[in-house]
């Protein structure tokens, strides 16, 4: 009997570490998962995780999303190039005043979360096609949605990424290859780690230094609040993703924490998108200490 092939990208930390993982150690062991990332140097932690599912139900391979060679060879190297789950998860953050932000580092974080995924879709989806079959999971997040302040970037090439795959889904259907977005709130994982080292580090040069206070003072203070808050595990957003794997008629998009709804319903209510920015203006600038409070309330009686 042959098992479903998951290949999954970034999986040297967080999201895509724990899915690997997950899936792996199904009970059933219904799963080959090809774990892969773009420096094997960074292999430990998965390994570790993996335990002895390491060489039986999961397997490690090198895959850059950024490389058009790398990721050719990475799909070359699987038996018949057959794939029937892929995926994307690789995938890097960025915050802080626009005008504080290289050209150059912006495009890095649209050719990741955008290209990166369509460079995978390109090389996969062809032959989910030819087969009537197969499921392409992207890991969007709640900012594919609804922007948050200084995220502009960031939240940018998750709304492209969300456009791109609502047209695609429509043709897929037509070759039974199901699409699927997964839409995480804050997750702890790396990418919180990475944020606040980069709002520590960035010096902002060419911003004002009023942007610059409501940057580190105003909108860090209350991210970090949201994130001690409301964030998930990795584990819980894995399990999120297994479900969406295992259903008979997956979603297309799939919110994992529910607390965030609200913010997504804001923006259907009101379809001129006021409600949505001065709600987000009023919690930022005016709510600010009263959601602090709050937030530590709701976490201490938790
Ligand atoms: N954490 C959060 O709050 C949220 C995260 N998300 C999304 O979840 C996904 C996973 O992030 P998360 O686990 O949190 O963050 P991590 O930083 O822990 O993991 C990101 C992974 O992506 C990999 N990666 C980055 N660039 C590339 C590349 N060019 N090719 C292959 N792999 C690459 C990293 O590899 P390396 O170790 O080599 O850098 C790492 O394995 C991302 O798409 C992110 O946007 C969505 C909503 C919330
Ligand atoms: C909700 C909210 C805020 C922050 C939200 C954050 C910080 C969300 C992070 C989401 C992530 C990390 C998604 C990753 O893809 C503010 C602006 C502090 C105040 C207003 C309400």
């Amino acid at each position: 009997m042959s098992f479903p092939m998951v290949l999954i990208t970034g999986c040297s930390s967080g999201i895509g570490l724990r899915m690997a993982v997950m899936l792996a150690k199904d009970e059933q062991k219904r799963y080959h998962v090809i774990a892969t990332m773009r420096d094997l140097k960074r292999k430990d932690k998965l390994v570790e995780a993996a335990g002895d599912t390491y060489g039986k139900t999961l397997s490690l391979a090198v895959l850059d999303v950024c490389n058009d060679e790398s990721v050719k060879q990475c799909i070359d190297g699987i038996k018949d190039r057959h794939v029937d789950v892929l995926i994307n998860n690789a995938g890097i953050g960025l915050v802080g005043p626009v005008e504080s932000i290289p050209i150059e580092e912006m495009k890095k974080v649209f050719e990741t979360n955008f290209f990166g995924v369509i460079r995978m879709i390109k090389e996969v989806m062809p032959d989910m096609k030819k087969r009537r079959g197969g499921h392409i999971i992207v890991v969007s997040s709640v900012m594919g949605l609804q922007g948050v302040v200084f995220n502009d970037v960031y939240a940018a090439s998750k709304f492209a990424i969300e456009g791109f795959c609502e047209c695609l889904a429509v043709q897929l259907l037509k070759f039974n290859v199901t699409l699927s977005l997964i839409e995480p709130g804050p997750v702890h994982t790396e990418f919180e780690v990475k944020m606040i080292e980069e709002v520590k580090k960035r010096e902002c040069p060419g911003a004002d230094p009023d942007t610059v206070h409501y940057f580190k003072d105003v909108y860090l203070p209350s991210s970090l609040d949201i994130f001690e808050a409301l964030g998930q595990t990795p584990d819980d957003i894995a399990k999120c993703t297994k479900k969406v794997i295992e259903a008979s008629s997956p979603r297309f998009r799939n919110l994992t924490n529910p607390l965030y709804s609200p913010i997504v319903a804001m923006k259907y209510a009101d379809e001129t998108g006021s409600l949505s920015i001065h709600a987000f203006y009023h919690m930022l600038f005016n709510m600010g200490s009263l959601m602090h409070n709050t937030l530590h309330r709701m976490l201490v009686y938790s």
